[in-house]
């Protein structure tokens, strides 16, 4: 079975982004390069990181109008990264047009859709005018994201379970926000330990600075995944 693990490689530069890559293993994770990284140093990154054997989840995030998120998710379904993401609240034609034309292209990269970034609490949903609670607003956007055509989403692994209930099993729960017992949770507000994470029916989850800033990162991930060896 393929690891659930992505370790989010958030550098803005490619040789310190391949050096954190050259201790890892792609048999026990995925890579995920998102904005700072790729703005720095383009679609060279993900072809570094395929030639070592990485499967790539780009998180761009895109939100715009659909004619241009459909063409940014074609452009990086073309670079060959195993996933790609948009914000769910771009609505359903915009989704729905990044879905389709990776069909019509028949093109095999995943497609998910941020609900609410890990990074908020719920009072500061309000402050951007959503009254619904967190919870709500994710299982909302979730059942939006699959009813237009998408692979999963891009929740925290608290509302994973939720997810599950509404959109199935095979519906992906990517859920940032990970943080092992010994790490900080930096600007994350909704954070849960790895192995919770998979318990509550997180199917990926995705942890960068508890490794990539740690003291020793190979010793970091080794922890990670003894954590989640077995569930
Ligand atoms: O809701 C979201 C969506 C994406 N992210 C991204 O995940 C990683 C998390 O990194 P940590 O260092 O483990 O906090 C980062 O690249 C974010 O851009 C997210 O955190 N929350």
């Amino acid at each position: 079975m393929q690891s659930p693990l992505i370790i989010a490689l958030d550098y803005a530069k490619l040789d310190d982004a391949l050096a954190i890559a050259d201790l890892l293993d792609p048999a026990t994770c995925r890579v995920k390069v998102g904005k700072e990284l790729f703005t720095a140093e383009g679609p060279l990154v993900l072809r570094a990181l395929r030639n070592r054997g990485f499967e790539v989840f780009l998180d761009l995030k895109f939100h715009d109008i659909p004619n241009t998120v459909a063409k940014a998710v074609l452009a990086a379904a073309d670079q060959g990264v195993w996933m790609v993401n948009v914000h769910a609240s771009g609505g359903r034609r915009m989704m729905e047009a990044a879905a389709d034309i990776l069909e019509k292209h028949s093109m095999k990269t995943l497609l998910t859709a941020v609900t609410v970034l890990t990074s908020l609490a719920g009072s500061e949903l309000a402050e951007v005018g959503i009254t619904s609670t967190i919870d709500e607003q994710v299982e909302r956007l979730a059942q939006l994201a699959q009813a237009s055509g998408l692979d999963g989403v891009v929740c925290s692994a608290r509302e994973a379970r939720r997810v599950r209930q509404c959109c199935g099993d095979d519906f992906l729960k990517v859920t940032p926000g990970i943080r092992p017992w010994f790490a900080a949770a930096n600007d994350q507000q909704r954070i849960t330990t790895p192995a919770q994470a998979l318990d509550d029916g997180s199917t990926h989850l995705v942890i960068g600075r508890p490794v990539t800033q740690a003291d020793d990162p190979s010793k970091a991930l080794a922890e990670v995944l003894r954590e989640i060896e077995g569930h």
